[in-house]
């Protein structure tokens, strides 16, 4: 790497657990989730020349405390590290810090430690990118295949991708890529919205997001199900009469159903043309998604997953078994964009489009530079591909998603887009920040446990 090692060694991360209130207007409601407050785990990484990385996780609340503190106890692994040695051999630094003797029993590559694990990796790469002063994807882009390629573990992962295979589809694609990102840079990369239809939202809600987001420009709504066949299949009908034959439709259940339940609830909304269902049953069940793929063929209704998948492994039999019709990376939940490019090469090599999950805070933010990674270098190709888009939380951030006319704009701005603006913290950390003590005086929530004390 081209970064000037001194003054870069690790001084301090700190983390804090920030809420906002969503739950109060039932945004981000769905199925199983009812009650989401949209929440992250949020660290900063700072080296002793004074340069910062911003990275998150992202939560529903209830739990946040507790990613807090495994990030607080992966903080040994990272102090006194020096940036520019962790970036000259980021997948041997991702071991350590995902496979710790010890601490890998609390995983391994799964759950509370993997979602710490992502915010600090999240914040790493933020820092690469401010360092070399481009924005994320521009890091990745410009990045030799080699070098690029160093950041994965390939274990576990080699039957479908080795180094040297990705390292060729890399170069493969170099050829076109002034001529794509000129493209991505007039004309941005299309978005789909998931606000008109959260679980929680009445039909009215429902009916008025529509218009406002088709004025806007969107072409294609995602909407809730999973809790009661009528109530979906009324509001489904009003999404597709609001937004005519020519738009598209997509369903999220949340891992409401069983395997049988979903085929046949998803048979019964066949009639309204939805695109895809998501998450129809649990999110570990690969055979099970396997099977509905299977059944919803004959129907043109493709199955999502994603944002709850655990690791690449995971992603790996998915992508194998013809269980994922649509690839729902999250950029917060596997092991930060090390763990991630490793997806998406493994879904170029398969041929399943790539469709990433956000909406959640920040998420919006950090999958563009995903994305637009993904089509100058990986796939190429912006057909049948889609960013979510869901309109809350950014104008927290210093660097906020730009979307016009339905499409991701990339920014110039440098970093992975995940700096709070000043003042966020003092407002939402939890629970001590200004406006969470309002919240709590005027009892519109609980005073906090005393686990979530711990980290205040
Ligand atoms: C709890 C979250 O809001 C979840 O419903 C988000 C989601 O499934 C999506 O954006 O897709
Ligand atoms: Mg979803």
């Amino acid at each position: 790497m081209s970064t000037n090692n001194s003054g870069l060694e690790i001084v301090k991360i700190d983390v804090k657990d920030v809420r906002f209130p969503t739950s109060l207007g039932a945004h981000g409601s769905d199925a199983l989730h009812v009650d989401p407050d949209y929440s992250c785990a949020y660290v900063t990484t700072t080296t002793k020349n004074g340069t910062q990385g911003f990275g998150l996780t992202f939560t529903c609340g209830r739990g946040t405390e507790i990613v807090v503190l495994t990030i607080r106890s992966m903080k040994k692994f990272i102090i006194g590290k020096n940036a520019g040695d962790i970036f000259s051999d980021f997948a041997g630094f991702w071991r350590t810090i995902t496979n710790d003797s010890q601490m890998r029993w609390i995983g391994p590559e799964k759950g509370v430690a993997h979602l710490a694990a992502a915010a600090i990796l999240n914040s790493l790469w933020d820092l690469w990118a401010r360092l070399e002063n481009k924005p994320l994807w521009k890091l990745l882009v410009d990045l030799e295949p080699e070098v690029l390629v160093s950041t994965i573990d390939f274990r576990y992962i080699t039957d479908v991708v080795t180094k040297e295979e990705a390292i060729q589809m890399l170069k493969d694609k170099q050829i076109g890529k002034a001529d794509r990102i000129k493209y991505l840079e007039e004309h941005g990369y299309p978005a789909y919205t998931t606000q008109v239809g959260w679980m929680g939202y009445s039909d009215e809600l429902v009916h008025s997001l529509c218009e406002k987001y088709l004025k806007l420009g969107f072409k294609y709504f995602k909407v809730k199900v999973g809790v009661n066949f009528e109530d979906d299949y009324r509001r489904c009908s009003a999404v597709r009469e609001c937004i005519g034959p020519n738009n598209f439709l997509m369903v999220d259940a949340n891992q409401a159903w069983s395997v049988n339940e979903a085929i046949e609830w998803m048979k019964k909304l066949a009639p309204l043309k939805p695109m895809w269902i998501e998450e129809p049953t649990s999110p570990d069940d690969i055979l099970g998604h396997a099977a509905i793929s299977k059944a919803l063929a004959p129907y043109e209704i493709g199955v999502a997953t994603g944002e709850m998948c655990a690791n690449r492994v995971m992603f790996k039999q998915f992508l194998q078994s013809g269980a994922m019709q649509y690839c729902q990376i999250d950029s917060a939940r596997i092991g930060g964009i090390n763990e991630i490019i490793a997806v998406y090469l493994m879904a170029e090599k398969l041929k399943v489009k790539v469709c990433p999950h956000a909406g959640g805070v920040g998420l919006c933010e950090m999958v563009q530079h995903l994305q637009f990674f993904d089509y100058v270098s990986v796939s190429g190709t912006m057909q049948d591909r889609l960013i979510e888009y869901v309109d809350q939380q950014h104008e927290h951030f210093v660097d906020p998603c730009v979307v016009v006319n339905a499409r991701y704009m990339p920014q110039a701005h440098i970093g992975y887009s995940t700096q709070f603006l000043p003042g966020i913290l003092d407002k939402f950390s939890y629970p001590h920040g200004s406006e969470w003590k309002k919240m709590i005086k005027d009892g519109l929530f609980p005073p906090p446990d005393e686990v979530e004390l711990l980290n205040a």
